[in-house]
């Protein structure tokens, strides 16, 4: 599996006694499952949290499924976990991965290495944001009125996930079983409410990422490998690493390889 590397600076640092604390965060429609099978591979403590409106969290009704309640949502809970000061190694794929983003800009302090696959810092632009926004809230509502498993069928005919079709049925099924396994509603709310659109843009504050980044993605993912080097231009501690035969989805499409990017075992 070829690896390619594209580099400003990096400096890897643990947290607290060297142990690793991973920090593992799913995309949109995924869960804690979606990870568990690093659990194991993974020295140190391994934590998968189920992000707003999915999975098993459950929140008050009033609660919004912005950005900054997502980012607060996990610092408590990681603070109730770890009250004393420790770092974290954070890992966010897509949606997930915008999520790493903003708590990294929120608490640069407790980043050991931020690690972000197929993920975006938002949108620069307001226009860019009105429009997205717009295109989120469409989904929103095509989701509430149409169902579930309409929309995730046509969800998974993005062009974002042709290469997906090329794995085993099996590994197909379990993940369209994830997708299916949430609920609707709060699906259309976190597309409305932490939409890529709806987020804040975090583009300015990559310049103030000291800690060592890594940005993941694979080679058949055109469009957000344009966008982790288009982060490379201002983030000053971080390694693109682009993996061959795999799309947007690099922890399923190649395990091994993404495995071996997180423990630099490559
Ligand atoms: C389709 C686009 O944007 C979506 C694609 C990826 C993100 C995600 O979390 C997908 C997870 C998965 O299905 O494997 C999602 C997000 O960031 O919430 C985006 O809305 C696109 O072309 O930008």
């Amino acid at each position: 599996m070829k690896i390619t590397t594209q580099t400003s600076q990096i400096n890897v640092s643990h947290s607290g006694n060297g142990a690793p604390i991973w920090v593992l965060l799913h995309g949109f429609m995924g869960t804690e499952i979606d990870f568990e099978w690093l659990k194991p591979r993974l020295s140190g403590s391994v934590i998968c949290p189920d992000l707003l409106g999915h999975g098993a969290t459950v929140t008050q009704p009033e609660t919004a499924f912005s950005m900054a309640n997502q980012v607060e949502a996990l610092h408590d809970m990681l603070g109730q976990l770890y009250p004393q000061n420790v770092t974290y190694n954070v890992v966010g794929y897509s949606m997930g991965g915008r999520v790493a983003i903003a708590f990294a800009a929120q608490y640069p302090d407790l980043i050991a290495h931020l690690f972000v696959e197929s993920g975006r810092p938002g949108l620069a632009s307001a226009q860019e944001r009105a429009d997205r926004q717009a295109h989120d809230a469409q989904l929103a509502t095509q989701l509430e009125t149409t169902g579930l498993t309409n929309f995730v069928d046509r969800w998974e005919a993005l062009p974002l996930f042709a290469t997906q079709r090329n794995l085993p049925a099996e590994t197909q099924q379990r993940v369209r079983a994830g997708r299916l396994a949430q609920a609707p509603q709060l699906l259309a709310k976190s597309l409305r409410e932490m939409g890529t659109g709806s987020q804040p843009d975090y583009w300015s504050s990559l310049a103030t990422f000291t800690f060592p980044v890594t940005l993941i993605t694979g080679q058949q993912d055109e469009k957000f490998t344009k966008l982790a080097d288009a982060m490379m231009t201002t983030l000053p501690n971080a390694q693109h690493r682009v993996v061959t035969n795999a799309g947007h989805n690099v922890h399923l499409e190649q395990p091994e390889a993404f495995l071996d990017i997180l423990t630099g075992g490559d």
